[in-house]
């Protein structure tokens, strides 16, 4: 299989002390993987051994079948990487930076030019582009940054707290910007982030690592099917009497009934089901058994429930 980052047995030691330790896993082309996890888990870390910033203790890492100890240019020209820390020149305007980077990557002018006014009217950069960088706001310091890394049209993208310190608007801008980006140029995207929401609105697969071991990787999904794996019904019903109750709990796909309320003389049902298959099955059973039904809910699970829940399984 050919992996955009493939990484087998990396660990990276401080001192004495393990900031990663054993990480293996892969990450395909066209995924945006969310790398979640609290402060000081080795989030950092983990992204500056695969920008080839550091060097790993032990383990191996390929970046687009390369290996990154061997092929660290190549495989430089091919990514980028947006940090927290902005790696711009301050002294000079924003398009001045652009120009500097593409030289850098060996861009033909025309091509960085095209390229600016693309960001230029995506951006919205027309009244500071050729302002000098420390007049930014971080917000557009944060926009110029990711433009930076774009220029060179790169395969993968390692971005850490994309939307931090951005204002509402700009930052749906750059989460639709980073789905574009993936969807319609299907870029691989490493995101390194503490907002949920964002890590939910963008991910298709989660990863999460504590103490600087790799606690889970999934989709939402598959990590919803192994956290909970049965399918919780909220249901609103009128008619609701014991010894009904009791032949409910002879179907064995019936995993659960708890009773959560009663309002108006409507009671709220929790009812658990070994497989969403079942829900129409439980509707039909509710109504022959006299219920008369207010609503059916399925309960979903955010990724925040999902992010506490694993946490929790850690303590
Ligand atoms: N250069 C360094 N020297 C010594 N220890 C370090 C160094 N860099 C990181 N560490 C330690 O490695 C561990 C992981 O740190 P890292 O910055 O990778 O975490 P993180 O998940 O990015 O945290 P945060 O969410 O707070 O940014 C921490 O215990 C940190 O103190």
């Amino acid at each position: 299989m050919d992996y955009a980052i493939e990484v087998q047995g990396l660990s990276k030691k401080f001192a004495e002390k393990y900031a990663v330790k054993d990480l293996n896993f892969q990450i395909q082309r066209g995924e945006i993987v969310a790398f979640l996890g609290p402060n000081g888990a080795g989030k950092t870390t983990t992204v500056r051994l695969l920008n080839g910033v550091l060097r790993p203790t032990a383990g191996t890492i390929k970046i687009l079948g390369y290996e990154l100890n061997r092929d660290v240019i190549k495989i430089q020209s091919r990514t980028g990487v947006v940090t927290e820390t902005f790696t711009l020149y301050e002294r000079l305007t924003g398009r001045y930076n652009l120009k500097f980077y593409g030289n850098l990557y060996g861009l033909k002018t025309d091509v960085i030019n095209h390229k600016i006014s693309a960001m230029i009217s995506f951006f919205n950069f027309e009244d500071y582009i050729d302002r000098p960088v420390e007049t930014y706001s971080t917000g557009m310091k944060k926009k110029l940054s990711l433009a930076r890394a774009l220029l060179h049209d790169p395969e993968i993208l390692f971005l850490d707290e994309p939307t931090t310190g951005l204002d509402p608007e700009a930052s749906r801008t750059v989460i639709k910007y980073i789905a574009k980006l993936n969807q319609e140029e299907k870029k691989t995207i490493f995101l390194c982030t503490h907002n949920l929401e964002v890590a939910e609105i963008l991910a298709t697969r989660i990863m999460l690592i504590d103490k600087g071991q790799l606690i889970t990787i999934g989709t939402p999904d598959e990590l919803k099917k192994k956290l909970w794996p049965d399918v919780q019904v909220d249901i609103e019903c009128k008619m609701w009497g014991n010894e009904k109750k009791e032949k409910i709990y002879e179907i064995d796909w019936i995993t659960d009934i708890k009773d959560i309320g009663n309002k108006e003389g409507v009671t709220k049902l929790s009812i658990n089901v070994a497989e969403r298959k079942y829900i129409p099955d439980l509707v039909e059973i509710l109504i022959q058994q006299g219920c008369r039904i207010f609503s059916v809910v399925e309960k979903e699970h955010s990724l925040e429930e999902i992010y506490f829940k694993l946490r929790e399984g850690k303590k």
